[in-house]
């Protein structure tokens, strides 16, 4: 199916097949594979989300940056069982099937089903659709349908927050929240006030809150609806170092703060039913 595009939406092949959008709110940018959105500016603003200056962007390899979709798993799954770390559907060719211009405000649909993709034994029926609504506001809707039996997955918008200099930067919203640090050997914790970085920060938040992320340069709300988990994430210098598409320089131009469900939070949904996991990004 071919979906016609309205003035402000334009397909384009760089630097991978997606569609474009340039309109008086916003410019950004979707790729047809992992239905995944690499760039959001609202009118006024540098781009909010980063990209990795050593990102490949080679057909059925992860992208690092923007919003890679991580589903039906995230990471190596709830009890370590995954197939593929962070599933399928971040490589996965999504297909375009819709795309409007209402308002001002353009949005984009993708959809992925089990006859689009390897499922790794995941049930072919379950249908996925990642809604993109570009505005002075950035609205991503992961929707998942079940089929014909019963389903478990885990999901996440793994955002690339592009920032000034980690070191400089505060997220508030999670004060009081219990958190898997994943780092090494598994701990928990409970959250203390704001969350700053010095060096790797790798933990998997209970909360259904929104976060507020400050650098010197301005402040980054992502809202949420529908998810229990928040993932954090910044490699540090070192780690990043060890990264082919990331390298020690990038690791300070960005902040990952992932609207998810995962782990305990894996959602489950009867025969036709259907979950819509919702994250906003607000400049300010
Ligand atoms: O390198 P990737 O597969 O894209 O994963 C990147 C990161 O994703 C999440 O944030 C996890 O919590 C991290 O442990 C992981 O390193």
């Amino acid at each position: 199916m071919s979906v016609d595009l309205p003035t402000g939406i334009s397909r384009t092949t760089h630097p991978m097949p997606g569609v474009l959008i340039e309109t008086e709110a916003c410019t950004g940018l979707v790729l047809d594979q992992g239905a995944h959105v690499l760039r959001w500016a609202p009118s006024g603003q540098s781009e909010v989300l980063f990209t990795s200056d050593c990102a490949v962007f080679t057909p059925g390899k992860a992208i690092r940056g923007g919003i890679p979709v991580c589903w039906p798993w995230f990471d190596s799954g709830k009890e370590g069982q995954a197939p593929i770390r962070h599933g399928f559907a971040r490589t996965a060719d999504w297909r375009l099937v819709d795309a409007s211009v209402t308002d001002g405000v353009a949005t984009i649909a993708y959809e992925l089903t089990g006859s689009d993709v390897d499922t790794h034994g995941f049930p072919t029926d379950v249908v996925a659709r990642l809604e993109a609504e570009f505005g002075a506001e950035l609205v991503v809707r992961l929707i998942v349908t079940a089929g014909a039996e019963a389903v478990e997955f885990e999901e996440a918008l793994h955002t690339y927050l592009a920032v000034d200099d980690i070191s400089k930067v505060r997220i508030e919203g999670l004060d009081g929240d219990d958190y898997l640090d994943t780092i090494g050997e598994p701990t928990q914790g409970t959250q203390v006030g704001e969350i700053t970085f010095d060096g790797e920060l790798d933990r998997v938040y209970s909360t259904g809150a929104q976060a507020v992320l400050t650098d010197d340069q301005r402040t980054i709300t992502v809202g949420k609806h529908n998810s229990a988990t928040t993932v954090v994430w910044n490699p540090g210098e070192e780690l990043a170092a060890t990264m082919r598409d990331l390298g020690a320089d990038q690791a300070r131009l960005f902040c990952c703060i992932e609207t998810a469900n995962a782990k305990e939070h894996a959602v489950t949904l009867q025969p036709g039913q259907r979950h819509a996991m919702v994250a906003t990004y607000r400049v300010g």
